[in-house]
């Protein structure tokens, strides 16, 4: 096999590990410098699509398999089941993993699936997440591409503690990726808009994306309202948890990625998510209709 697109990650420290753990995956790495067994079972990994909940994934699992003409008899088998964290499906080269609320349940599987590609020598893979979002001045159902990831300062960037100090790094997604994937949405009649724009990602559901109906709040409707009038003003169409981290963790591993959520209620309107079950159910997987399209041209070609 060709090393030439390998993932190849920024920590040296890997090199020097004789065995790795993915522990909230329940993966053994025996020997990372032998990794037949890795590569036989992931090897041929191309993209790796990522998004809340256990239940979309296996939805999005069977969606794929169906789409892109895989074989497989009952329901796809959760690989990662004995780990009790996340999540796991195969469908031919591609992975569905659950991660959970927010960043930092999203941030340890990350770093471990990019530990894993590594591991198995897959080839340029992407990684997507496919997710639900708070929309901002757009119709419920709109399907929102990220293009510049924003935290809860209205920053385009992802900040995060470590060692004691404020680590600040770039968060924007692959320009030519989000370009690739935003055409399958909008060049087709799905009966719902697809855009690019971008989306402002929070540590908090409640006061973090300026709610006003959480168990506290110490600011007024009309502060509120200029804060989302802010972030509209910046190019900010949605809201969700995620995006900075993705962003530039997989800009520091230098793997390409994209965010594709749609949004479950315009946040310019109110705060609370009223739509129905049924309907976030039609909703959530609206953006598994483009970014299938994406998927099999990506493979076919
Ligand atoms: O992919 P999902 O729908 O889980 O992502 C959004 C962002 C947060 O993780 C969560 C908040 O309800 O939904
Ligand atoms: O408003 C919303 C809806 C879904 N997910 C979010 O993070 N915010």
């Amino acid at each position: 096999m060709s090393l030439s697109n390998c993932v190849n990650l920024n920590n040296s420290n890997l090199d020097g590990m004789s065995s790795d753990f993915l522990y909230h995956l329940n993966i053994n790495v025996a020997n990372t410098k032998d990794t037949q067994d890795i590569q036989k079972q992931f090897g041929d990994v191309r993209v790796i699509c990522m998004g809340g909940t256990g239940r979309r994934m296996l939805e999005l699992a069977k969606y794929l398999r169906l789409k892109l003409g895989i074989s497989g008899e009952g329901e796809p088998i959760d690989l990662c089941e004995a780990g009790h964290r996340y999540t796991v499906y195969k469908v031919g080269p591609v992975l569905c993993a659950s991660h959970g609320v927010g960043s930092s349940t999203c941030s340890v599987v990350l770093h471990e699936l990019l530990k894993l590609v590594k591991y198995a020598k897959c080839q340029d893979p992407i990684f997507l997440r496919i997710g639900t979002c708070g929309g901002l001045g757009v119709k419920p159902g709109t399907v929102v591409v990220t293009k510049d990831a924003y935290n809860g300062y209205l920053r385009n960037e992802h900040e995060i503690p470590i060692l004691g100090e404020r680590v600040v790094r770039p968060a924007s997604f692959h320009e030519q990726l989000i370009e690739d994937i935003v055409k399958y949405g909008t060049q087709a009649d799905d009966g719902f808009e697809t855009i690019k724009a971008n989306t402002m990602s929070t540590d908090c559901f409640y006061e973090g994306q300026g709610r006003t109906d959480g168990a506290v709040c110490q600011y007024t409707e009309e502060q509120k309202m200029k804060f989302l009038q802010t972030a509209y003003e910046k190019g900010i169409r949605n809201i969700e948890m995620e995006a900075t981290m993705m962003a530039s963790l997989t800009l520091m591993a230098g793997v390409r990625a994209g965010d594709i959520c749609v949004t479950l209620v315009n946040r310019l309107n109110g705060d609370q998510v009223t739509i129905t079950m049924d309907e976030k159910h039609e909703f959530e997987e609206r953006p598994f209709l483009i970014v299938g399209r994406f998927i099999k041209h990506l493979l076919n070609n």
